[in-house]
Order: C-alpha cells, then structure tokens, then sequence
C-alpha cells in the first residue's frame, strides 16, 4: 500500500515535460535550449549551492498546458552538450512527489512544495504479487526479444523491486503520455504493476494481430506478383507458339478474360467463369478441355444475366392485357376471362411485393388443356404480348431424358444445357414467358425423370436458385412466367398438375369456327398467299361447308390448312390468267377447287351405306386426345359350330374398357329375358365387340351403354337409330353411371351431323358447359338406365322385311 506523508516538506523548481514523462528511475537527457527546462535548471543549481547534494528539480508532465498532479523529483546529473551540439543536461528520476502549492525561489522558474509519495511493498511478496512480477518480466523479455534488445531483456530480469519493475515501463516506446501520466499517477506499486501488464500484454496482442495481417498482406501480394509472373511468361510462351504455327496474334483465349471481365455478369457467375478463364489459358489451344471450356464461356456469356423486358404498361393496365387477349383470339369467353384473373392476381401481388402463389396451391402456373389448334399455343403467344415479355416455346413431346430439362453434365463428350437454359438464353431476357408446350407427353425411363426437374423448375420456392448440370452456376427463374400446355388432362404426371392451374379449352362449335377463320385465319392465309382482303373473299357459307365437311376436328388446324390450299389454287389460277380477281369463293365453288369434302354426317349418307345400317352397331362418344368424336361399335356372334366361345375384344382397348366389355355381357346374360331379347343365342357362342379406328389405342368404361346397345341389337335384330348418339358407363344391374368429357363429346356429336344424344342423369349439370348454339341443335336424353337407352336408341322391329331407318331432318 502507498503511505502518504501529507507532509510538504520539500520546495522544488519545476520542470515542465510536454509529451513527455519520467519516471523514478529513468535516466533522460534534456534540452537547455528550451527556456523553461534552463530556468528550471538554472535555479536548482542556484538553491544547490547554498545546499548539501545535487541541483534537484520537479519533473511534471504536462498535457495540453495542464500539469499532472505528481510530479517526480529529479537530480541533474551533468550538464553539457546532447548529441546533436545544443546544450543538455541529464537528470535522473528518483522518487514521486505530490505537487502542493507553489511558492517562490530562487531564479525565473515556478517553486512549488512537494511532499513525498511513500511506497508500501509487503514483504516477502505474496504469491500474487510474485506471479504478476513473473508475468510482467516474461512478457516485456517478449516484446524486447522481438526488437533485438537483448541486453535490456537481461537488465529487466534483474530488477526485483516491484516499483522498479513498473516504472521500467517509462521506457516503451509505445505507451501514450496519458497511458505514462496514469503510470506515474498510480501510487500504489502493485497496482501500478498490475497496469503496466495489462498495457503491455496489450500491445503485445495488437501487435499479433498487426503481424498476422502484414503477413497475410504480404503473401497475397507475393502470390499476384508471382501469378502476374507467370502469366507474363505463359503469354510469352504463347505467342512463340503461335507465331511458330504462323497464327495471327491477339487471339481469343485472352480475350476471354476481357470478355468475362467486360460482361455484365452477378459476381458468382463472374467468380466461376474467372476459374474456367484461369483453366483455359493453363489448357493447350488444341486440347478438347480447351473447346469444352470455350463452348461453356460462349454460353454464360450470351446468358441474359441482367436483361430483362420492362413488363409493358398494359399488364399494369389490366384493360390493355384483356384488349390485347381479344384482339388476338375470337370467342374463347372463359378462357381469357381466367388469363385476365391470372395476370391481374400477378400485378396486385408484384404491386405489394409479394412473391407468386406457389407450391401445391397452384396459381403459379397456368395450364392450357385441350385437342390440338384450338389455340393453346398461340394464346401463350398473346399472354407475352399482353404482358410486353419475350416468349419462348418448350416442345416438351417425347422428352424422355432428364437431361433434356437440366442439361448433361459438362464432362458428357457434347454436353448441352437443358431446353429451360436455352430458352431463357433464347429469349435473351431473364422474364420471358415460357410455354412448356405438351406438358402431357414427357415421360420417364432410365434416364431419369424430367417431370421432377420440371416439378423444381415450376416451384417458385426452388427456382429462384435452379442449378442445370451443364451451367453449374445457379439461374434465377423466378421472374419467369412458365405457362403449359397439354392435350390430356389425365396424362399430366399428377405432382405436375397438383401445381397447375388447369384451364381448358374444348373445341369449337361451327359458329365460332366460321368466326375465326373470317377474322383471323382467311387474313393471316391471304398474307401468305400474297393476296390482298379486297381481291379474295371466302363468304360465310364456303367457311362453314369447309369446317363441317371438309374438316372434322376440334380446333381449326385443319380449317387453316384447308383455307390456305383454297387460297393457293386461287391464286395459281390467277396467275395462269385463268382467273379473273376480285374473286369471292361461294359454297359452290368449293368442289372446283379442293374437290369433294371428306367428312359427310352419317345422316346424308344413303341408308343402305350407314355404319349402323345393320344390326350389331351403335354410336358412341369419345374423347381422344384431338378432341371429342364419334365412333362406332361393332359387335357379332360367331357360328356356334365354327366360332369360339367367349368374348373377344378388338381395336386396342385398355384394361378399362375390356372390363366395361365384359359387364355389358354380364348385364344382357341375366336380364336380357325381361328384355325379351334372345339372350340363349348367347349360350356357347363367341361374341366379338370391336371398336374400329382400330390403330388407335382407347380406355375408359364411357362405351358401357354403347357396347350394351350394340349387344342388344344384335340379339334383337332391330338397328339402331343412325340420329343416336351415346355416352354413359353401364353398371352390372343396368344403371348408367356419369363420365367426363361432356362438352367435347357433344361438340363432336353436332359436328357428326348427330341430332339425339344420351347422356347419364348426373352429367345433366355438365350441359352448361355447352354452348347454346349446339343445345339448341341437339335433343339430349339425360338417363339413369340402361333400360332407357335401348327404348331410345333401337328402332322398332321389322319383322324380317327390310328396315326402316330413321332419318335425320
Ligand atoms: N380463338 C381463336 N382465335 C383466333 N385464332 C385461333 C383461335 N384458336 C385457334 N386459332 C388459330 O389456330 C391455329 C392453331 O392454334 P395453335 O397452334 O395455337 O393450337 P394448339 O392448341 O396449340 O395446338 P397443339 O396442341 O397442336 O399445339 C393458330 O394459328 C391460332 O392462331
């Protein structure tokens, strides 16, 4: 413990140090030529001659113009000159003092009173004590060790007094003044001990710190210089070569860093184009690494990193969008009714800075599902167009390989990214609208499963970050608006179409095909033949005798083609001067020009020559994947001495359908008594149904009542109304169960010249689905029995005379 003696005895000159302090103990020369230190001086010497002992003065560090309130009292030693030549004196610390009130004294100096500082060191140390002194000695031997002050490591050693030992610290050079005031300052020598490790320890650490940075510095510099050395000395080296070869200097290989470097590229893209620049240029020109790392460059380099479409003001402006949807596409109501729902549901979550819907909600993705040209493609088209995007098409049919979607990996002798890479790369902007067209048709095999890279690529929780095999860097696909397309509901693998929203598109009545070919096939088609609106007209009775009867399809791919042929002759004959223009093509100028139609309804058919003009055959409804169609079911018995028994079932049917064959048999077997047909002439006989179009593979049990029908007439030998046209699964006890596809099988029942339809009792609902213009043309019959369509269907016995067939108005 410091003991202070209040007493102040001593009256000293003092000596102001200005950023600096000395401490008892050290020994510092002073300049003379300052006037206050040879003030100071000068009036010690004076008051040491009239006293026993050396010229005393009072060190006082001072900061800023404030003095320290313990000085140390000091003797100069000598006076004489320092090293530079200017006079000098040496004085050396002895002792604290505490500075009391000043007084006066001899010569210009200021006199102050002091009173010494005593000092209290227990001893023996205690244990602490002497760990701290050991502490303190190792680590200033450290620090000195580390500046080469050898000798002074061996003089701190020495020192055992604790107060010493403190005080040494005057000596570091890397103590503030504030830091040696508050040495100086701390009377109490262990706790000023315990201070000056701490500082020390201190700076020992920060220099660790300093020193691990600087040499971290220093090797990173030595590493880019090395580098920079070395590809100096690779270039030299190329250049040799190619001028050996006779090559133009200058060529690509370096330029690809300039290229990587100059492109607009997001940092990790950037980082990992740099590696394969770095590996490019230690490659030889002619080694196939060098080409797979040139054609990689190529690609991330044409990627669209950071160009993007402005997204046009009208799918901001919702009216804009919906005009744009309906100048492009006739009729089509509830279809561009749901596009709009979708685009303004985007705008509103973009506006709020929400992200899109995803997940299994769906919303995210639209699906367009219907049989072909019935525009699914194009309105993918218009939706970029009303959205102001680029767009794309993705021809998904037959894709097998999940490579396709996500790319071969480079070391795949040539590799490729995926189709959604390219595409993006195609649109050249990172939100085009992407059409995965024929969604329904990728399948999977071996090589993996590309409706799981699909599944990644279309959730907008993953493919913000998608990774194809080939690119290896991540792309960003969220700001892509996938849409889809698919002939098939059903053949949409399942985790797929849990994400879509499903919209469909049915097909078209003959009114609203005779539309679009008027305002959007005959324009775009006269365009094509080099013809304009004003020279060529097709009137509206030549549209629809093309679409009913030239054409028997959903959509209006085959009206296009037809029209276009129409035009083509036109135009051929106007050239060979065989025809005069303006020219409008009336219904009876169609023979003359595209020959004979192909498809007439069943009904204009001469009786004798009807499908159904003998017993054994019926009409039934289908759905395929080109849309609704009729067809027909044929069914016979086989001669009991020749024939087989049981049933056999031709035209490709599934497992379904075979089963649907059977309970319709089933069915005739136990009630056909009450029905009064002669169901013993199904005893011991074969029965063959067959479904013709028989190259085309077809499943489902909605052919139940027809095959019961076709059955039934031709145990009964009565024939089947050629009107008639059914739909409707058959149960073992003669109840007629709902199926689907509704609409499309009406739409193909009025465009087969069908005027009757049967349907189940509990599809009634499905009618509003189906324009009026078709209803209103059809006599539907909604059943609950089996029962039901046979009294509707079969036409009334003939008694063996020829029969006599209803025919159609
Ligand atoms: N409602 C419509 N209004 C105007 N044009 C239409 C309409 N529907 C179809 N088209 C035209 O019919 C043609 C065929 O359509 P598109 O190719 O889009 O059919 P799709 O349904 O995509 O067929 P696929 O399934 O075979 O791809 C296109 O030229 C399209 O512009």
């Amino acid at each position: 413990m410091a003991a202070e003696s209040t007493a102040f005895t001593l009256v000293l000159p003092v000596l102001p140090l200005d950023d600096e302090v000395v401490l008892p103990g050290m020994v510092v020369p002073l300049d003379l030529s300052d006037a206050e230190v040879r003030a100071a001086v000068e009036a010690a010497q004076a008051a040491a001659r009239s006293a026993p002992g050396k010229p005393k003065v009072l060190l006082v560090p001072r900061i800023d113009g404030t003095y320290a309130k313990t000085g140390v009292l000091g003797t100069v030693e000598q006076v004489g000159r320092l090293a530079d030549g200017d006079p000098g004196a040496l004085v050396r610390g002895r002792s604290r003092v505490r500075i009391g009130a000043g007084t006066t004294g001899p010569g210009a100096a200021l006199w102050v009173e002091g009173a010494r500082v005593g000092e209290d060191v227990p001893e023996p140390l205690p244990g602490q004590v002497a760990e701290l002194v050991k502490e303190y000695k190792a680590l200033a031997t450290a620090w000195l060790k580390k500046r080469g002050a050898w000798q002074v490591v061996d003089r701190v050693q020495a020192i055992d007094d604790v107060s010493a030992l403190a005080d040494n610290s005057g000596y570091s050079p890397f103590l503030t003044t504030e830091q040696k005031v508050e040495l100086l300052e701390t009377a109490d020598p262990v706790a000023r001990l315990r201070l000056a490790t701490q500082q020390l320890r201190d700076h020992l650490a920060e220099q660790d710190v300093a020193e691990t940075i600087a040499k971290d510095v220093q090797e990173g510099v030595d590493k880019q210089q090395r580098e920079f050395l070395l590809r100096r000395q690779l270039e030299a080296v190329r250049k040799e070569l190619r001028e050996l070869n006779g090559e133009q200097d200058g060529e690509e290989s370096d330029d690809y860093r300039a290229r990587v470097e100059a492109a607009d590229l997001p940092e990790k893209v950037r980082e990992a184009a740099l590696k394969e620049v770095d590996k490019l240029e230690r490659a030889s020109d002619q080694s196939p690494e060098g080409s797979w790392i040139r054609t990689w460059l190529d690609t991330v380099l044409e990627m669209p990193w950071n160009e993007r479409t402005d997204d046009s003001a009208s799918a901001y402006d919702i009216q804009g969008a919906r005009a744009v949807l309906d100048a492009e596409h006739a009729g089509l109501e509830d279809v561009k009714e749901r596009i709009t729902e979708y685009l303004a549901v985007r705008k509103r979550r973009s506006e709020r800075g929400l992200g899109v819907i995803g997940g299994r909600r769906g919303g995210a993705v639209l699906a367009l599902v219907g049989p072909p040209g019935v525009g699914k493609t194009s309105l993918g088209e218009s939706v970029a167009h009303a959205m102001g995007r680029k767009f794309v098409r993705v021809a998904l049919g037959g894709v097998r390989d999940e490579a396709e979607i996500r790319g071969h990996r480079r070391t795949y002798v040539g590799a490729l990214p995926g189709r959604i890479v390219r595409a993006v790369k195609e649109a050249g902007s990172m939100n085009p609208v992407v059409l995965l067209d024929e969604i329904d048709k990728v399948g999977s095999d071996f090589r993996g499963d590309p409706a799981a890279a699909l599944l990644e690529v279309l959730d907008p929780a993953q493919n913000h970050t998608f990774r194809d095999h080939y690119l290896e860097v991540e792309l960003d696909l969220s700001d892509v608006v996938f849409l889809a397309t698919a002939n098939v509901l059903e053949a949409i693998p399942e985790a797929l179409a849990d994400r879509m929203e499903i919209v469909r598109l049915d097909g078209y009545t003959e009114d609203e095909k005779v539309v679009i070919a008027r305002d959007h096939l005959l324009p775009r088609q006269l365009e094509r033949a080099g013809l304009d609106g004003d020279e060529v007209t097709i009137d509206e009775g030549a549209l629809r005798k093309l679409a009913g009867e030239y054409t028997r399809e959903a959509g209006v791919r085959t009206l296009e083609r037809s029209i276009a042929r129409l035009l083509r002759k036109v135009a051929a004959q106007h050239e060979l001067g065989r025809r005069e223009l303006p020219f409008t093509v009336r219904e009876a100028d169609l023979r003359g020009l595209i020959g004979r139609p192909h498809h007439v309804p069943e009904s204009a058919q001469d009786p004798a020559e009807r499908r159904t003009a003998v017993p054994g055959v019926a009409t039934g409804l289908a759905v395929t994947g080109a849309g609704g169609d009729v067809l027909f079911v044929e069914a016979s018995l086989a001669d009991p001495e020749t024939g087989a028994a049981g049933l056999t079932l031709t035209g490709q049917l599934g497992d379904v359908m075979k089963e649907s064959a059977q309970i319709a048999l089933s069915f005739l077997r136990s009630h056909g008594a009450e029905l009064e047909l002669p169901v013993a002439d199904l005893k011991d006989r074969g029965v063959h149904i067959h479904f013709p179009a028989g190259a085309v593979p077809k499943d489902g049990p909605s052919a139940g009542i027809t095959m019961t029908t076709a059955l039934a007439s031709l145990l009964s030998g009565r024939l089947v109304r050629t009107d008639v046209a059914m739909t409707g699964e058959v149960s073992l006890t003669g109840r007629v169960l709902p199926i689907g596809g509704v609409k499309q099988k009406l739409l193909a029942a009025h465009r087969a010249g069908v005027t009757t339809v049967i349907i189940p009792k509990r599809n009634e609902a499905d009618l509003d689905d189906v324009p009026a213009e078709v209803l209103d043309k059809l006599d539907v019959h909604a059943v609950t029995d089996v029962r039901q369509v046979l009294e509707l269907a079969l036409a009334p016995a003939t008694n063996g005379a020829a029969p006599e067939v209803p025919v159609a108005a």
